[in-house]
């Protein structure tokens, strides 16, 4: 039976969730939106990008092949970018149209089940123009490419090498007969290898080459190349590109390969903010950090926080509305079968993803303002507070980025069967999301970066020197006794703080010992390498728990009673989740006792009964219109087989009654004619 809600047939389960929620689900929308204003913002925006029905499609994208899938993409980021230039940029309020916005990004979504193939062109290639370009460059660059008059994207990765930046085989040669460098593929390795919308989309591309110059090779710099042509789209003489072939998502995004034969391009395409090539081919380096060429990987690294935050916001809308209209087994004979969303199990694969949504988008927040304030001190000259930046940034995307594909998956699974479908939309995020815990910088790398930092910062507090804010808790490390246990949200936070402390003690004390053995240093840390991840891991967990916890008594400060006890409930809920997943780490390192892990167990299980009334209204707080979910399992009205059967009947495999393959195969198989 169904019921009616605002003019739509609501699923009655669906309907008395939403009737027992007993808080208010706006106010937790502004928190989530970072206040009243962007929800207004947001859903200006996605009533014009969206009101008009043109992100639909009139196939589903998975019944198309895939050259039909790319063009549809295409098509649909042409409508979609057409709408940025005229009315979505000035109702974002950016000066210069969607760069940064990541309201218009999300309503993208709606568009593209899989990605767009413009996606790197404004998540890397424009990024790149803005910050690696002098200003002059920038003036002659940005507006060709913001317009759309150009569409790029960033060629890094080549067949060999992807991780070690430094290790890239391209080269870009200075001639100072011609003013120009020569781009040279010297082997198959080396050329470049992914790069999104590279295989038939765009005609420039950002290329990371190896500088040579009067004989001498400078390392990696970035260069702007122009790969086909302004007009018939050919690729250029000099120029060997192509598609890479079909993948487990972002099939819609044509990664693609690129060599070049001595292609030539002017001097000026050289990115010249951070180091210059004169025109005598003298080399000049113009920054005082040397890493600052790798600034593009860590904007997008602080811009994939937020991505898989609200990816995993999708998945567990999706689940946790499928979980309020599902009814499976019969526990108690005289009863009805009970929501699935009611055993306890459920709760427990549920509600942690509903909490770690809310987790990484207030950090992902917290991590944007932080960038922006390490940029503003590096426009004054000062990179002090980069290396602390760059080991944060990397650590907050390796373990947001893999939390956020576990628990996407988790979603599936507590979706049955049904979570398996394409049409349940899981899969998709899955795919998508999956994919971000490698590209950008691998989850073992990015992490084994932060420990460099970390194993810094522990030497700085043994020698009693000063430490960056983030790392601050290791003054502690030294107080010869284990950190005290105690259950309340702060003193979860020190023990998660005294687990990262104690176990970057354990890889330091490890690679002494191992040093004094004989072992090199490079081989010390090498042999120590598993730990070494596991305490930059420790200590992420403790920033994330540390900023999680703060930003919600902030942002609650002046909400409802209600909604600070369910933002309260979900945010312990984190604690007490990740508390229990790393028992053993909590016995080695604080006071916790065996009797003090069974009664927080017993909380926990408590905190999802307190929690589960509210299950439904604290997924609709995501307000993910269907548009953007495109899910059979989550759509705000719970029709949920009526729109399964609806997505089955479209299949062409159900367009005649009796498939070719009987005739031309089973037919004669079973009459013994084959
Ligand atoms: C209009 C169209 C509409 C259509 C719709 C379109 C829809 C889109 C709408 C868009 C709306 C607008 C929104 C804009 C935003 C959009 C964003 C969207 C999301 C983004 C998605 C983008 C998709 C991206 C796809 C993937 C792209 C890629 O993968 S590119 C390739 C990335 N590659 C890597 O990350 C490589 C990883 N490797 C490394 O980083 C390095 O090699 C290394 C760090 C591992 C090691 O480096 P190296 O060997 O040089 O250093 P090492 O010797 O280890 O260390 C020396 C010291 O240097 C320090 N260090 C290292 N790196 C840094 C750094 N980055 N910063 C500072 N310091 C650094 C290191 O710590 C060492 O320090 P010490 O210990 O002190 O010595
Ligand atoms: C969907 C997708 C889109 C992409 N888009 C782009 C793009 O637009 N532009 C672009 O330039 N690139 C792109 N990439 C490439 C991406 O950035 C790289 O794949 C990524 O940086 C990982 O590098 P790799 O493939 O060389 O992995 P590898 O470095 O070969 O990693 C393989 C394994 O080795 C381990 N490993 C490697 N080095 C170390 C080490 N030092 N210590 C311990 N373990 C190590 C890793 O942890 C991993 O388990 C994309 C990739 C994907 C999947």
């Amino acid at each position: 039976m169904t019921q009616t809600n605002n003019n739509m047939t609501v699923n009655p389960d669906l309907a008395m969730e939403r009737a027992k929620c007993n808080f208010n689900v706006l106010e937790v929308t502004h928190i989530f939106d970072g206040g009243e204003r962007n929800t207004l913002q947001r859903k200006k925006i996605e009533d014009v990008a969206l009101n008009s029905g043109a992100s639909k499609d009139a196939l589903g994208e998975e019944h198309m092949s895939p050259k039909e899938k790319y063009e549809n993409a295409v098509r649909k980021s042409c409508i979609y970018a057409t709408m940025m230039k005229n009315e979505l940029a000035e109702l974002s309020g950016l000066e210069s149209f969607g760069v940064s916005s990541p309201v218009i990004r999300r309503t993208a979504d709606a568009f593209f089940k899989e990605v767009s193939p413009f996606l790197l062109h404004l998540g890397m290639f424009v990024p790149t123009i803005m910050g690696q370009c002098t200003p002059e460059q920038q003036s002659y660059w940005l507006p060709r490419a913001l317009d759309m008059q150009i569409i790029g994207t960033y060629a890094q990765t080549e067949l060999g090498h992807g991780t070690f930046i430094r290790g890239l085989e391209t080269t870009a040669t200075y001639d100072p007969e011609t003013e120009e460098f020569v781009l040279h593929s010297p082997t198959l390795s080396s050329y470049k290898w992914w790069a999104g919308g590279l295989g038939k989309t765009v005609n420039y591309c950002i290329v990371v080459a190896q500088l040579y110059t009067k004989g001498e090779c400078h390392g990696t710099h970035p260069f702007i190349v122009q790969i086909r042509d302004e007009d018939t789209h050919v690729p250029l003489p000099g120029i060997k590109v192509g598609e890479i072939g079909p993948k487990m998502g972002f099939n819609t995004a044509d990664n693609g390969f690129l060599g070049f034969d001595h292609y030539r391009i002017p001097r000026e395409h050289m990115l010249m903010k951070n180091a210059q090539v004169l025109k005598d081919g003298t080399y000049v380096k113009v920054a005082r950090h040397g890493k600052l060429t790798y600034g593009t990987m860590v904007f997008v690294r602080v811009v994939l926080v937020n991505e898989v935050a609200f990816n995993l916001a999708k998945a567990s809308t999706i689940a946790v509305r499928y979980s309020a209209i599902r009814r499976q087994s019969k526990p108690k004979p005289d009863e009805v079968e009970p929501q699935i969303l009611d055993y306890v199990t459920q709760q427990h694969k549920l509600f942690i993803a509903i909490a770690t949504a809310h987790a990484l988008q207030l950090c992902s927040t917290w991590l944007w303002e932080s960038f922006s304030a390490v940029l503003a001190q590096m426009k004054g000259g000062n990179t002090d507070t980069l290396p602390e930046f760059h080991a944060l940034s990397s650590c907050l995307k390796a373990i947001s980025t893999s939390d956020s594909a576990h628990l996407i998956e988790q979603c599936r699974h507590a979706c049955g069967g049904h979570g398996y479908m394409i049409s349940s939309g899981i899969p998709n995020l899955y795919n998508f999301v999956s994919a971000t815990r490698t590209y950008e910088g691998d989850y073992t790398v990015l992490l084994l970066q932060t420990a460099r930092f970390l194993v810094k910062a522990y030497e700085q507090a043994e020698a009693k020197k000063p430490l960056t804010p983030t790392v601050s808790y290791l003054a502690h490390a030294f107080s010869g006794s284990r950190a005290t246990w105690d259950n309340s949200p702060d003193g979860i936070i020190r023990s998660f703080q005294a687990l990262a402390a104690g176990k970057t003690a354990v890889c330091v004390t490890n690679m002494r010992k191992r040093m004094r053995a004989g072992l090199s240093q490079v081989d010390a840390w090498e042999m120590s390498t598993i730990q070494l991840v596991a305490a930059a891991e420790a200590h992420c967990r403790a920033v994330i728990a540390d900023t999680y916890r703060k930003e919600i008594v902030r942002l609650t400060a002046n909400s409802s009673p209600n909604v600070k006890v369910v933002m309260d409930q979900l945010t312990t809920l984190y604690l007490y989740y990740w508390a229990l997943e790393r028992t053993g780490d909590l016995l080695m390192f604080t006071s916790v006792s065996q009797k003090d892990l069974v009664d927080l167990q017993i909380a926990y299980e408590e905190l999802l009964l307190k929690i589960r009334p509210n299950a439904v209204g604290l997924v609709d707080a995501f307000d993910l219109r269907d548009e953007l979910l495109h899910s059979t399992l989550g759509s705000y009205d719970g029709r949920v087989y009526e729109r399964l059967m609806e997505e089955a009947l479209k299949s062409p495999m159900n367009k005649e009654p009796v498939s070719d393959a009987y005739s031309k195969y089973l037919r004669p198989m079973m009459k013994g004619k084959l």
